[in-house]
């Protein structure tokens, strides 16, 4: 029995969208599902009250992050990554592939794994898909992520065609490597680019090893937003319906909603809690750069649509003045906010998809958002 099991609710009648729920041995949660990102043991600036109190069950963190700081082993010590964080929800891991091309120079790819240098210390360091299963094993997250290679956007067919078949044969190393898939399970990670038949050979190949999910990787590498719908219009296809599909990386308001409706299941992305750093916030009437000198003597909540705690109790003046002052509590105040306008807006896609009406909340959203806007 895997650790991690999908249980499919029900498909929007009006879009391919799904309403399921995902059990992992930390607990259980709805999709489709928008998960903040914890790289080092954190959701940056919040506590795991806050995380909880804004109804988030999962969130992620790194391999790569983890591994080089503090270290795989003082984790394992401590009990894994739930007890170092004093997280009781679920965890998701990524394998640190991405990581490595994504922050580190001296890269060298080989079919053994990835030689790079540690982008804190400059030592130079060499991590395999064995490696990815040993961290994330000692770390004890509900859901590992297969080593992988996330090739750059755009890259040539044959490029990308040997990188396809040399993540397919890591991924056979990571199930093997694996020490407990019946407390971890174990995602493989579909790659091929914007080419449809690598992406039907990637998710050929991983289907034929029985994962107890997959995510689409390669995607929300700069590629337009046209060029992702299309690959995920037909990578979809090729997975199956009963086990969660995970779009790593994504994403903005829009590319949530696009991406349910295209069946994915599971979301997770920087951005909120990145932008929220720099004073940018997103609302139901689209983003508000709440440090622009226009909010100086505004003293309405971020978003007058939202519930959450920074709406109820902070203006945008007080909380213009603490970015600019560049007081904690500000960014504190912003990322709050911004998880849980996305979260909440995956709650409202939740309950678009049982009214079997996603694709008219989506009219409706976009209008409001001003995506729409030419
Ligand atoms: N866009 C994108 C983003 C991520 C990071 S997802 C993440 N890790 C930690 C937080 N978020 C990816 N990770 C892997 N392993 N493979 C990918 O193809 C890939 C693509």
């Amino acid at each position: 029995m895997s650790a991690v099991t999908y249980e499919l609710i029900k498909t929007c009648k009006q879009t391919g969208a799904r309403l399921g729920k995902v059990h992992t041995p930390h607990g259980s949660f709805e999709t489709p599902v928008f998960m903040p990102v914890g790289t080092l043991a954190t959701v940056k600036t919040m506590s795991p009250e806050e995380i909880t109190e804004i109804g988030s069950k999962i969130i992620l963190s790194n391999t790569y992050h983890l591994w080089l700081r503090p270290g795989e082993d003082i984790i394992r010590e401590a009990g894994g990554l739930h007890k170092f964080m004093n997280w009781d929800g679920s965890i998701l891991t990524d394998s640190g592939g991405f990581q490595v091309f994504s922050l580190s120079d001296l890269r060298n790819i080989e079919e053994k794994g990835v030689h790079f240098r540690n982008h804190i210390s400059g030592e130079k360091l060499f991590l395999s898909p064995e490696k990815a299963m040993q961290i994330q094993n000692a770390l004890g997250s509900d859901i590992m992520m297969a080593f992988d290679e996330c090739p750059p956007y755009p890259a040539e067919h044959k490029y990308m065609k040997d990188s396809v078949e040399r993540t397919s044969r890591w991924a056979e190393r990571c199930l093997k490597a694996h020490e407990r898939p019946e407390d971890q399970g174990l995602f493989g990670i579909i790659q091929g680019g914007e080419y449809e038949e690598l992406r039907k050979q990637s998710a050929k190949d991983l289907t034929s090893l029985d994962f107890p999910g997959y995510a689409i990787g390669g995607l929300s590498v700069g590629e337009p937003k046209d060029v992702m719908n299309r690959v995920l219009d037909f990578t979809t296809h090729w997975l199956p319906d009963n086990k969660p599909r995970y779009l790593m990386g994504v994403g903005s308001p829009d590319s949530l909603i696009d991406g349910s409706i295209r069946g994915i299941d599971m979301f997770d992305c920087v951005l909120p809690t990145r932008i929220a750093r720099n004073g940018t916030c997103m609302t139901s009437n689209g983003r508000l750069v709440v440090r622009n000198a226009k909010f100086a003597r505004d003293f309405s909540p971020l978003d007058p649509n939202c519930n959450c705690h920074t709406c109820k109790n902070y203006s945008r003046a007080y909380i213009r003045h603490l970015i600019k002052a560049d007081e904690t509590f500000g960014l504190r105040l912003t990322t709050y906010h911004n998880l849980y306008f996305l979260v909440k807006l995956m709650e409202q896609v939740r309950e678009a998809i049982k009214a079997d009406r996603l694709g008219d909340f989506r009219e409706e959203f976009f209008e409001q958002y001003g995506f729409n806007k030419p």
